[in-house]
């Protein structure tokens, strides 16, 4: 008999969730087992018209979730809920699979500890798009030659945080290769508050919010002489979804909390 992995996607209700909903439904592998927004006013998925044919409980509070059997908490949902989202899913042993961004290193730190106390695995991913993985492994890669970077990340103008959770993991894998220095003239003024972008360790990040576009990073280096750009595109939200499917099938074979989709390619 096969057994199917049993999902509850939180955030169903915004851009990312109605995407995971719809691929967890088709994924032969997975059972859509339960969704859960705030904004939802339905008690089934059936009562909504894309979804007449689920017969899918439906969640507008996190106390109301009926957990036992849950095998995979996929979280879409926003940096001000997805700490408590994540903490009520470890406490309950269910393993969560996090593309929310916007947690501080803290909170990262409180989760890992979680997650290793109830040996559940999980997954923070900060992009779950392939392009974007290998961005961040050549730019890690090429910082080690040339330690002079900018990131500029380009989004949706719908986007809630700055910087990107991308961008700002794409400047601390660098950090680990790179010496810290400061970039540019020391002496540089802005004379327009802002317009050297925000700084991580030196790095600088550029956070620009557009109609039109979806999600978008290029690493910037500088030489002596040369330049290197390395850029990834995701076109559509559909870039994320085989990450999400390959951490949703493989997570509860761990018993740790992961940063990164690398971690378990
Ligand atoms: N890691 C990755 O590959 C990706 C990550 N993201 C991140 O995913 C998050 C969601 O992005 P979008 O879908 O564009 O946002 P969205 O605003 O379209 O959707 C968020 C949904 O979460 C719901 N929500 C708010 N509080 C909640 C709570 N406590 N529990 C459950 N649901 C709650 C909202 O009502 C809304 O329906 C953002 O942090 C974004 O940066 C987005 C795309 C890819
Ligand atoms: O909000 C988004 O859309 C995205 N958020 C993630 C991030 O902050 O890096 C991942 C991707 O860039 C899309």
């Amino acid at each position: 008999m096969v057994v199917m992995i049993k999902v509850i996607v939180a955030g169903f209700k915004g851009r990312m969730g109605k995407t995971t909903v719809q691929m967890v439904n088709e994924n032969q592998d997975f059972e859509l087992a339960a969704v859960y927004d705030p904004r939802a006013t339905e008690s089934n998925l059936n009562e909504i018209n894309e979804y007449q044919a689920l017969d899918v409980p439906v969640y507008s509070e996190l106390q109301q979730i009926k957990s036992a059997g849950l095998d995979v908490w996929v979280d879409f949902t926003s940096p001000a809920s997805v700490f408590a989202n994540v903490k009520f899913a470890l406490e309950q042993r269910i393993s969560p699979v996090i593309g929310t961004t916007g947690l501080t290193d803290e909170q990262v730190g409180e989760l890992q500890r979680l997650a290793k106390e109830k040996k559940v695995g999980g997954l923070i991913a900060p992009n779950f798009g392939i392009s974007a993985v290998l961005l961040m492994q050549f730019a890690q890669q090429a910082a080690k030659y040339l330690p002079d970077v900018e990131i500029i990340e380009m989004h949706h103008n719908n986007k809630l945080d700055a910087p990107s959770g991308t961008a700002l993991n794409t400047a601390k894998m660098i950090a680990k290769v790179r010496k810290e220095k400061v970039q540019g003239n020391p002496d540089e003024k802005e004379t327009l508050p802002g317009a050297r972008g925000a700084d991580y360790q030196g790095m600088k990040i550029h956070s620009v919010r557009l109609p039109g576009y979806v999600a978008h990073e290029q690493v910037l280096f500088g030489g002596l002489g040369e330049a290197l750009t390395i850029r990834q595109d995701s076109f559509d939200r559909i870039s994320f979804m085989s990450g999400v499917a390959v951490a949703i099938s493989k997570i509860k074979n761990y018993d740790e909390l992961f940063v990164g989709l690398e971690h378990i390619l």
